[in-house]
């Protein structure tokens, strides 16, 4: 489905888990910046509207979408944070480079993904014109921030959710291989 079939900013409140105790990392690219503040915004509107506190939520710039990866590399590295989201716009112009920073940043977050225990949400449009990008950071289509905040959440859960049965797993296993269940042993959330 394409944008233009769905609004990004749509989500249904109920259906997301707890989020009041995640600490999110957001690394916002300064190119474009009347775009890149729209989908910050949509970003932490939508944390807060989750019950995040502000002061959970940690924001960094950097100078262009490619940058997003080493800031949000640091970030995960230094500031505790469940997920962090990258924040850019990179709309064509004369030459080819908007061919290579959109491939660089999408590999290079891509590569975060793999190599780091922490969520990496690709907030980055990639747009022909200024007004796609309006139009997706706040405008007709809603806002891409929103849907990544919304992404931020559901994927610090998976890693929460992953990290405790992983622990538990490793603390229970029988000899057989099969995780053993303790007596009214409950499933600690790990600090
Ligand atoms: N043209 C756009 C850029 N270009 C700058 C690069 O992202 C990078 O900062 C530079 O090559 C130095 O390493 N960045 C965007 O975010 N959006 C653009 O449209
Ligand atoms: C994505 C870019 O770097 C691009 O907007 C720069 O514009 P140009 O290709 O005209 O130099």
């Amino acid at each position: 489905m394409a944008t233009i079939n769905k609004n990004l900013s749509d989500y249904d409140k109920n259906a997301l888990p707890n989020a009041k105790h995640f600490r999110f990392g957001i690394v916002v690219s300064e190119w474009n910046e009347n775009i890149t503040e729209g989908l910050y915004k949509g970003a932490e509107e939508a944390l807060l509207d989750n019950e995040v506190p502000a002061e959970n939520i940690i924001r960094w710039n950097v100078p262009g979408s490619f940058e997003l990866i080493y800031g949000a590399k640091k970030m995960l590295q230094t500031q505790k944070v469940d997920a962090v989201i990258t924040i850019g716009c990179v709309i064509q112009g004369q030459t080819k480079h908007f061919d290579f920073v959109c491939e660089g940043v999408t590999q290079g977050i891509k590569d975060l993904n793999i190599q780091t225990d922490i969520p990496v949400i690709f907030c980055v449009l990639t747009d022909n014109t200024m007004q796609q990008s309006i139009d997706r950071s706040g405008g007709i289509h809603g806002n891409k921030g929103t849907e990544a905040a919304i992404a931020a959440i559901k994927m610090a859960y998976i890693r929460e959710q992953a990290t405790l049965v992983h622990d538990f797993a490793n603390k229970n296993l029988l000899t057989s291989g099969a995780a053993q269940l303790g007596e009214g042993t409950p499933l600690e959330l790990k600090e």
